[in-house]
């Protein structure tokens, strides 16, 4: 799918939530930053056909989703930031559910299939029998995704898969979201830097209801190469060092405090300022702070 978002306004009253916001997406893994209130989740309903946009336009492989809602909508996945579910319903029914409103037959043998390989790649084929409300959230995000991940789906939109979830639940969730990034557009948005990171090919950062760019994790890392610096100070020196510039890391060592530190300037070098290698920590620092 090509996915083109143009000049996107939506407000809440006299918020704006997104404000001119455009960008272009092929095939590929768009990990979507941005601090609370950036507008990602409002940005993700209005794709996900849960809200509508006052202003611009969406369009889908060249077709605009609000004149063709019904063929837009079978070609999404979408999995919410809520692990919502009906509480009686068993693993297996709320697949078959999921199957049906998306359109697909359950009399097709091709469905069932998908549906237990779906659950077996989620590792709940085991738990099929079990209610939605006797899994546990890691389970409960599981299936999520693989109810969104059904229907093979030409756009994956996935709203905070790895929120509260455990180290291994997370590291799971990640490979699951990595493996099924093939030939479609995957949507991640998240607060998990480090979630990112691992996977997405293109990052995706938000600010203030607007779009700060559109770029790899290598290019990301190369603007904000100038900005960062690495270097000891002592603790009574800190005090001043965070009036002057953004700290992004501390730490105890034998010398004294390593500190880690973003700003525009490093003129006074009176702390034998270092250059370093920046992270996407210091990416999000940096253009929070800008
Ligand atoms: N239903 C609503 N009514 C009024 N204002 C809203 C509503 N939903 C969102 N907003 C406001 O719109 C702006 C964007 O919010 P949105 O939830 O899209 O951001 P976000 O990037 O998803 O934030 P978070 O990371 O906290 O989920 C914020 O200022 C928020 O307070």
């Amino acid at each position: 799918m090509v996915l083109d978002i143009k000049n996107i306004v939506k407000r809440y009253k006299d918020v704006v939530a997104l404000n001119d916001f455009s960008l272009h997406m092929e095939n590929g893994l768009y990990g979507f930053l941005g601090e609370n209130g950036a507008g990602k989740s409002t940005l993700i309903k209005i794709l996900s056909c849960n809200l509508v946009q006052d202003e611009g336009v969406i369009l889908a492989d060249g077709k605009d989703i609000r004149l063709t809602p019904e063929e837009y909508r079978k070609r999404i996945g979408y999995m919410p930031q809520e692990s919502v579910g009906y509480p009686g319903m068993r693993v297996q029914e709320f697949m078959e559910y999921m199957a049906v409103l998306k359109g697909l037959s359950l009399k097709e043998p091709s469905v069932k299939e998908q549906i237990l390989r779906l659950l077996r790649q989620v590792h709940l084929e085991e738990h099929m029998k079990k209610k939605f409300s006797q899994l546990s959230g890691g389970m409960k995000r599981r299936l999520l995704f693989a109810q969104a991940v059904l229907g093979n789906p030409s756009l994956l939109i996935l709203d905070e898969p790895t929120a509260g979830l455990d180290p291994n639940e997370r590291i799971a969730m990640r490979n699951l979201i990595a493996k099924e990034a093939l030939d479609r557009i995957v949507i991640l948005a998240t607060h998990i830097i480090s979630d990112v990171e691992c996977v997405a090919d293109e990052i995706v950062l938000m600010k203030k209801g607007q779009l700060v760019g559109c770029k790899t994790p290598e290019v990301w890392l190369d603007d904000v190469k100038p900005y960062v610096r690495e270097f000891v100070c002592k603790p009574g020196e800190i005090e001043k060092i965070q009036e002057d510039y953004v700290v992004s890391n501390m730490r105890q060592c034998q010398e004294g405090i390593s500190i880690r530190v973003i700003g525009e300037k490093f003129d006074g070098n009176i702390f034998k300022l270092a250059e370093t290698l920046p992270t996407l920590d210091d990416v999000y620092l940096y253009f929070a702070s800008v």
